[in-house]
């Protein structure tokens, strides 16, 4: 069979990405998006369009702003790649320095402070980062080829300049059991076929950032696994469209407003993030697009380098901190208040926690160190003290932008009720702060305030720092592995005098 004949879910990504026309503009992308024909679930009905639905659309939005941002701010948002020798968004650039880690978080923080969300590009980029390493350290190992099969996809990612989607956290079913022994096998992604041409994998991937807006997903295994479970290690490369996926569409907290007329009470009518069920029926993965099949010796320290990655990504929480921080100066001024003495001072202390998540993330990049592929990858205690400070810290700052912002934060009557024609005076007379402040410029810094601490863009802002690179146990765990209380413990005894 030549390539022309080949079905096309055997097609090499180079073939299938050298035959989509190069993503350039915001535009381009959103373009690039429409007649895919990918099935997705979203109140309890297929939608036919994604692009043009209003839920949906305000996510596609912020990842078309990394696309923006690239042609607006060149250097914080491409990076020259030696793979293509070429330049590239930086959201598909492998690290190759600590000045790119340290560059990369800038640029996070700037998308942070355009959209206000999550913009849904960063997980896949710490995915190809950290398979740059891996899949060489396997091939030294086993004499496999994972290596270049990589490379030539990144290649002609960057070229096409595409989306990457994460598809790493597995439902996980029962918590207290391995892979191999959960009653369903399908509550981990897994090979359930090889022939000569590829796998077949079966199993979902949970709550996959940008999951339809990705072009391409990669698939990996979320934890350590053992001899027993090496169907499980598996990574492999697959187009977003490609047959047996489907994507169910997680609800977040007030989406629906997306529907009602106005863009008031939206809070933040442009930006929102998106997390999928992502499910996965007997899809094939040509061997070309495989870079691991059973070596499960390397899926603890691929997670581990994953997360030295992505737990410093989330400085781009710092970016929607200034927003907050901004929003929560903003209403204070317009409700009069903006000379107390403890406002000024809450302020200063948003300020703070937030700059302390930024510190530790890019103190992580600056100390990053190379790998055997060439690969930089971040220093894994500060990036995991990074995390676990954005596990918390944007709580804190919420609580005290709700505390400035007063009760009618969650008490407002909605856009409709102000352009009503008896209720709407009545709201604008009462609904008033400062004199020369419009109400609807209050109205609207009001629900900004609740789209980040309360609505849709709270899962970005909120529980995603939670859970997000994972819930905060994992952090400590990945301290208490490195903290070496013995050297410590060394310190203390040679300066109390104790010898042995
Ligand atoms: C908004 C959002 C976006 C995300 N985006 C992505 C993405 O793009 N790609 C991706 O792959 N993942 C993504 N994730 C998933 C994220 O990595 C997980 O949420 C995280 O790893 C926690 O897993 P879980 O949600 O299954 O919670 P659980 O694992 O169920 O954890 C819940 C609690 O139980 C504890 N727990 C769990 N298992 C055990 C155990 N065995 N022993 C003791 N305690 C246990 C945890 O510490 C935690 O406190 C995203 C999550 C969110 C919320």
């Amino acid at each position: 069979m030549n390539a022309e004949t080949k079905h096309p879910r055997e097609e090499s990504a180079k073939a299938r990405l050298d035959r989509m026309p190069s993503i350039r503009t915001g535009d381009d992308y959103v373009d690039s998006l429409r007649n895919r024909g990918v099935t997705v679930y979203l109140f309890g009905e297929t939608v036919a369009e994604p692009v043009d639905n209003p839920m949906i659309r305000p996510s596609i939005n912020a990842l078309k702003a990394t696309y923006d941002l690239a042609i607006s701010d060149p250097d914080l948002a491409t990076a020259h790649s030696p793979i293509i020798d070429a330049p590239v968004n930086r959201f598909l650039h492998i690290p190759t320095s600590s000045e790119d880690l340290v560059t990369k978080n800038r640029m996070q923080r700037r998308m942070g402070q355009i959209t206000g969300t999550c913009f849904q590009r960063c997980a896949g980029l710490d995915t190809v980062s950290v398979l740059h390493s891996i899949t060489y350290d396997i091939d030294q190992k086993h004499g496999t080829a994972y290596h270049r099969r990589f490379l030539d996809f990144l290649a002609a990612a960057q070229r096409a300049n595409i989306i990457i989607g994460a598809g790493m956290t597995d439902p996980k079913g029962d918590r207290s059991k391995r892979p191999h022994e959960q009653a369903d096998p399908d509550m981990f992604l897994h090979v359930t076929r090889r022939t000569e041409r590829g796998i077949y994998v079966t199993g979902a991937k949970a709550h996959m950032t940008g999951g339809l807006n990705s072009h391409w997903i990669a698939v990996m295994p979320t934890m350590n696994l053992g001899e027993e479970d090496s169907d499980y290690a598996v990574v492999g490369l697959v187009p977003g469209d490609a047959e047996g996926i489907s994507y169910i569409y997680g609800r977040q907290s007030c989406d629906a407003r997306a529907f009602e007329a106005g863009e008031i009470d939206k809070g933040n009518a442009r930006f929102g993030g998106q997390e999928t069920l992502t499910v996965f029926d007997d899809v094939f993965i040509p061997w070309e697009h495989v870079l691991m099949d059973g070596e499960y010796e390397f899926a603890q320290e691929m997670v581990s380098r994953f997360t030295a990655y992505h737990r410093a990504s989330y400085v781009c929480k710092t970016g929607l901190g200034d927003v907050m921080v901004g929003a929560a100066a903003a209403i204070a001024e317009m409700n009069g208040a903006e000379k107390a003495s403890h406002i000024k001072d809450k302020l200063v202390e948003m300020v703070h926690l937030n700059e302390t998540i930024f510190s530790s993330g890019i103190a992580s990049s600056h100390e990053a160190k190379p790998l055997p592929s060439g690969a930089w990858m971040n220093d894994s205690m500060l990036s995991n003290v990074c995390k676990h400070n954005v596990t918390r810290f944007p709580y804190e700052i919420s609580r005290m932008a709700q505390d400035i912002a007063g009760g009618i934060v969650v008490t407002l009557p909605s856009e409709a009720d102000f352009e009503h024609e008896i209720a709407g005076p009545i709201l604008k007379k009462y609904m008033k702060g400062k004199d020369d402040i419009p109400v609807e410029h209050r109205q609207r810094m009001l629900r900004l305030i609740e789209n980040m601490t309360l609505g849709r863009n709270a899962v970005g802002y909120l529980t995603e720092s939670l859970h997000g690179a994972g819930s905060p146990q994992a952090q400590r765990i990945q301290i208490a592995r490195q903290m070496d209380a013995e050297g410590k413990k060394k310190l203390a005894r040679d300066l109390a005098g104790i010898r042995d």
